[in-house]
């Protein structure tokens, strides 16, 4: 037996803790990633490859394996070939969604804040206003950026399009592709690299690959941001990092909450459970229900369908975990609190009004709702991001979009009677800040002669 019924409400403090302090197989592995990232800041490729042989187990010969990309394409079969293009095509679809457009629009006036470009303008200038301030937001993508596609125990060709499609679409100029060696490179996720557009390839994996994004070595290039999903090391290396290197957020090992009532499908529960468990050991899965017979259900279910599974022995470790587990909540509304605290990368919602839970639920990578949405449709085709935050991360924020590769600006221009209007709040506040200096740069705009430097005698305010 892997699992058992829990109540919520008789979680012992420790069992808590391990539900929802789900960081601690990444914290564990901060001292190797640590060491693992210094030698390759140090000693660049001889430190790689080295890391590649102890590691991985494979001596390496050309790590930049951009050029076989393209052969990979051609040489895998039709059939992938045609899943990896309709993967990417979703995914650039719901990406360019996304993309901001610039914007300019004008504030203050004496018709109270018309919008110049046809948007609503958020100033609140008034009728007793007469000038013009021109203000606007502009979206630069990054430069250069660092993908992580996984492939330790299994390929991810899917986090290759999930990483660099993305990137693509917000304009970013330069993709470097980092994923583990292999004796013979897995060639799905080299044909992901060349659908999804890559400029470089290199074959490196785990904090090793984090540590020359990084920093660079020989071989590779120095990175702005790093982004990708990984297990412990790859994402406690991402930690280590990050103060020298932007990152996206720490994308560990896989977590699912399935939140569902009686009305649900315990067999379709237990795949899904299943199906994030077969990523890690160190992956969590949890359903938590207000049905104490659907709970038991699902504990059936998922044994039944656990031996026969090609990955079953990662399943079981995952499931044994503290931080996986069947709960029994006494109402739905404790099921939802459970949730939120939770806050899931994955969370799927198996109830009759599934809506109205969901408008409760506000800590969540990603949700997926009703029978016919597998969190596999969002892993792999549906067009959503796969990368997404673990650990609780989705407290704070959300998972891979297109914003995380571009920076805003702000822009500004005022006419002499906007900054007129602003004259008297503008040099009272610097006054009040004790930085007068400020106060003058605003008046200098109003006297005769701009060259004179001293005067406070203008016209404004
Ligand atoms: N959160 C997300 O968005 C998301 C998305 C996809 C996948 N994932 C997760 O990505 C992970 C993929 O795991 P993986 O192992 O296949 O891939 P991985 O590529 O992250 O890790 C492989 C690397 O781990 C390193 N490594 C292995 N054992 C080590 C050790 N003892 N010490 C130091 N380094 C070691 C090696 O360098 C190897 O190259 C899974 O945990 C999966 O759940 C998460
Ligand atoms: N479930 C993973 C995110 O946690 C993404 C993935 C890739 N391949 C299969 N699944
Ligand atoms: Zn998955």
């Amino acid at each position: 037996m892997t699992l058992e019924v829990r109540a919520v409400a008789e979680l012992p403090p420790d069992e808590r803790a391990a539900l929802f302090d789900r960081d601690a197989g990444v914290a564990g592995a901060r001292d190797d990633a640590r060491e693992i990232v210094e030698r390759v800041r140090t000693e660049g490729d001889v430190a790689v490859r080295e890391y590649c042989r102890e590691l991985d187990g494979v001596e390496v010969g050309n790590l930049d394996v951009t050029d076989d990309a393209e052969r990979a394409y051609d040489a895998i079969d039709a059939e992938v070939r045609d899943a990896i293009e309709t993967a990417a095509e979703n995914v650039r679809e719901f990406h360019e969604r996304q993309v901001p457009e610039d914007w300019r629009a004008s504030f203050g006036g004496a018709s109270g804040g018309g919008a110049a470009d046809g948007k609503t303008a958020g100033g609140d200038g008034g009728a007793a206003e007469s000038g013009h301030r021109e203000l606007g937001r502009r979206f630069r993508p990054l430069e250069r950026v660092g993908v992580y596609a996984p492939g330790g125990t299994a390929a991810y060709p899917s986090s290759v399009v999930m990483g660099v499609v993305p990137a693509k679409v917000a304009g970013v100029e330069h993709v470097a592709l980092v994923t583990p060696p292999a004796e013979e490179m897995n060639q799905v996720t080299l044909a992901a690299a060349h659908v999804a557009d890559a400029d470089r390839v290199y074959s490196i994996g785990g904090a090793q690959a984090i540590g020359a994004l990084a920093y660079g070595t020989e071989t590779v290039t120095p990175v702005r941001k790093i982004v990708g999903p990984g297990n412990r090391w790859t994402t406690a290396a991402k930690a280590e990092v990050r103060g020298d290197v932007d990152i996206d957020f720490l994308a560990g090992p896989s977590e699912i909450l399935v939140l569902a009532d009686g009305s649900a499908d315990p067999g379709l529960v237990a795949a899904d459970l299943l199906a994030q468990a077969e990523h890690d050991p160190n992956a969590s899965v949890v359903a938590v229900t207000d049905d104490a017979d659907f709970a038991a259900a699902v504990v059936d279910a998922v044994e039944a369908r656990i031996d026969g599974r090609e990955r079953s022995e990662t399943i079981r470790e995952a499931l044994d975990a503290d931080a996986s587990g069947v709960l029994h909540a006494r109402s739905m509304s404790e099921a939802v609190l459970f949730a939120e605290e939770y806050a899931a990368e994955h969370l799927s919602i198996q109830a009759d009004d599934d809506e109205a839970l969901l408008d409760r639920i506000t800590n969540a990578g990603s949700v997926f709702l009703g029978p016919y949405t597998p969190v596999a449709a969002g892993d792999y085709a549906s067009g959503t991001n796969h990368v997404l935050p673990t650990s609780g991360g989705a407290r704070r924020y959300g998972g891979l979009s297109v914003d995380t590769f571009l920076r805003s600006t702000t822009v500004q221009r005022l006419d002499r009677e906007g900054l007129a209007d602003l004259a008297e709040p503008i040099t009272t506040l610097a006054e009040a800040e004790g930085l007068e200096a400020h106060a003058e740069s605003v008046r200098a705009r109003f006297e005769a002669d701009h060259t004179s430097g001293s005067g406070t005698d203008g016209d404004a305010g």
